[in-house]
């Protein structure tokens, strides 16, 4: 049976890059939304009561207004919007997160699509503190360059509009009170706020970001390897795991696989452990694609997760 899909906020950058991944799909039914009816309450509630999986695509609050107008008791709903992340009755979808979390995801109701910046963070500190090798009251900082599609559309406007004469290096949210810090903290497993700073790029699309990790100040200071086995165990038991550990090479200082834009248009997300055992010092940094699996890709492998489909599928 055919699985009816309505994405709510398909014309928007999210939303469309959802469609993508989703067109000539022959167990999917995509229902579409009049462009010109996009924001017409009763059409889209018309459209989220016939849909098998809703994708909210929205700001938040048309987000939180998309989930209340569904009266069916039956739709599901992927919200990649911020307005549930760390909600009750919601489940995280960032399937790697845990061994459990892709089983949670096939079952759940509600899945609250990831922000991208969260998960470079996730990534790097949940399997460490698991493994016990850094405290979960360690003080954490955050740091990471992005793409302006990062921004939705009115970021892109702005972006093309100057052109080169935009910014190519803008840090952001320095007053400390990142609208993904909830999910951060939550979902890193940190007893403490991350202390985060992001940057973004004149280029459109990609991230990198990175955990600087002072390991003398640690109880136990473990070495380079051992975080990098740490982090290479975890993503290996995970099935169909699309974030990998690259090979730890302590020697290798600089190397273009951590170019933002490396995994664009893919849904992969590949962490890199540096580290100066000697110096105890380490750094721990994710490279992925804002759109990909930080967005669009992340909300389709959870709807193939949700209907029991090749995780791959589409990505
Ligand atoms: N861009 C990214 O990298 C990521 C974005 N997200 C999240 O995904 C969601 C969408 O973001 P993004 O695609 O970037 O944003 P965009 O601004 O590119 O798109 C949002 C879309 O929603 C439409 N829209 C706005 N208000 C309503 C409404 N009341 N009813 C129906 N449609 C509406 C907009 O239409 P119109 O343009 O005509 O106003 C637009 O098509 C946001 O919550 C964002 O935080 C999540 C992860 C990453
Ligand atoms: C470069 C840039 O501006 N990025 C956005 C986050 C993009 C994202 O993950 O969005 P949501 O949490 O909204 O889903 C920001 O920092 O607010």
């Amino acid at each position: 049976m055919s699985t009816r899909i309505f994405i709510d906020g398909e014309a928007g950058t999210t939303g469309l890059q959802i469609r993508e991944r989703l067109a000539g799909r022959s167990d999917l039914t995509l229902l579409s939304i009049d462009h010109d009816r996009r924001k017409d309450l009763s059409e889209r509630k018309r459209l989220l009561n016939a849909a098998d999986i809703a994708i909210l695509c929205l700001p938040d609050d048309a987000a939180k207004e998309s989930v209340a107008m569904i009266e069916n008791g039956t739709t599901r709903v992927i919200d990649a919007s911020t307005a549930h992340r760390v909600a009750e009755g919601w489940t995280y979808g960032f399937a790697e997160m845990d061994k459990a979390q892709g089983a949670a995801i096939a079952a759940a109701r509600f899945i609250a699509n990831p922000g991208c910046w969260p998960q470079g963070l996730i990534a790097a500190m949940r399997p460490l503190i698991g493994a016990g090798l850094v405290p979960a009251d360690q003080p954490i900082a955050y740091h990471g360059i992005s793409g302006y599609s990062g921004g939705g559309r009115s970021m892109i406007e702005e972006y093309e509009a100057a052109g080169t004469s935009a910014s190519q290096y803008m840090p952001y949210a320095l007053t400390f009170g990142h609208k993904h810090l909830p999910e951060m903290t939550a979902y890193g497993r940190l007893a403490r706020t991350p202390l985060f700073e992001p940057v973004v790029g004149n280029f459109a699309q990609g991230m990198t970001t990175s955990v600087p990790l002072l390991l003398e100040t640690l109880p136990r200071v473990p070495t380079g390897a051992e975080l990098h086995a740490a982090l290479a165990d975890h993503f290996a038991a995970i099935p169909g795991s699309f974030v990998t550990v690259a090979p730890y090479d302590s020697a290798l200082g600089k190397t273009a696989a951590l170019d933002p834009q490396a995994h664009n248009g893919t849904n992969a997300m590949t962490l890199h452990v540096f580290a100066n055992d000697r110096r105890a010092q380490a750094v721990i940094v994710a490279v992925y694609d804002n759109l990909g699996k930080g967005a669009s890709g992340a909300a389709v492998q959870n709807l193939n997760l949700m209907i029991g489909a090749d995780p791959a599928l589409g990505l």
